[in-house]
């Protein structure tokens, strides 16, 4: 799919001239890109490379120094409470309050987004998650795979048209990490959901993501298909690429 918005009707992620300084750090250099609505596009790059920073612009919870970003045609930085309601987040670094229950967070959480028929919204939730048997159970005592099917849960509650998701398998044993792929191609085909995620494990990317950003040092360095990254690069896989971009190896072929 294209990360062109000209070629896109309606772009889910428009950033332009992206700039994010901490004091005298700059993590975003200016960066600047676009997701077609229902593209699933990936975020990678080594560590500092400026992932998380820049979802965190996307959502609102850190300021830009300068640029723009509109999310679901949305300026985020003068309208982000009309995009808020139509998205929603994921990280495994991100905890629930431990000592409430997987029922009580959901209950919350679907406060927060002021949503109607909330328990039947949650039992179908935890149906399709297999949380029915642990939503009594405090949210601090669960595996790290419960913690993440509680975590999705609370990203799909509000049925998001734009879903920012954090390394959504880190830490997962392979099987459990296969299920949550495939549980969120599933969401995503069902209801053309928007998919941006920031990941390590490059499998995974060229599984999902009909599109990739380089990132690095703040940068973004090269983007495109992941079919496309491979030929450019002359390479199997991802991963040789990352690594190409990572160690300043040159392109094969332009
Ligand atoms: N609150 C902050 N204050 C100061 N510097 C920060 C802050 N948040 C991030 N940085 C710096 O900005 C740069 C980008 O960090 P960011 O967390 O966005 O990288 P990342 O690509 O998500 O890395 P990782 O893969 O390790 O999670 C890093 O150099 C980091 O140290």
């Amino acid at each position: 799919m294209p990360l062109d918005v000209a070629q896109a009707a309606v772009a889910a992620i428009d950033v332009d001239a992206l700039t994010k300084k901490f004091d005298a750090h700059t993590a975003l250099h200016g960066i600047s890109f676009t997701v077609p609505a229902g593209g699933t596009v990936a975020l990678l790059g080594g560590n500092g490379a400026g992932k998380t920073t820049t979802i965190s612009i996307l959502l609102g919870l850190l300021l830009p120094t300068s640029g723009t970003v509109r999310v679901l045609g949305h300026d985020m930085l003068t309208a982000r409470y009309s995009a808020l309601p139509r998205m929603n987040f994921s990280s495994p670094y991100v905890d629930l309050p431990h000592r409430l229950t997987v029922r009580e967070n959901l209950t919350v959480y679907g406060h927060l987004y002021g949503l109607t028929h909330l328990k039947d919204r949650i039992a179908r939730m935890a149906e399709e998650l297999d949380l029915t048997a642990i939503l009594n159970r405090p949210s601090g005592n669960l595996s790290a795979g419960q913690k993440t099917r509680v975590a999705l849960a609370k990203a799909l509650l509000n049925d998001p048209e734009l879903l920012l998701l954090d390394e959504p398998t880190a830490s997962l044993d392979p099987d459990t990490a296969d299920w949550v792929r495939g549980f969120l191609e599933q969401y995503r085909a069902r209801t053309g959901a928007t998919i941006l995620l920031a990941s390590h494990n490059m499998a995974e990317v060229e599984r999902m993501c009909d599109g990739v950003l380089m990132m690095k040092g703040g940068r973004i360095v090269d983007r495109g298909t992941p079919a496309d990254l491979l030929s450019r690069y002359g390479r199997d896989n991802l991963e040789e690429v990352f690594l190409d971009i990572a160690r300043d190896r040159r392109q094969a072929a332009e």
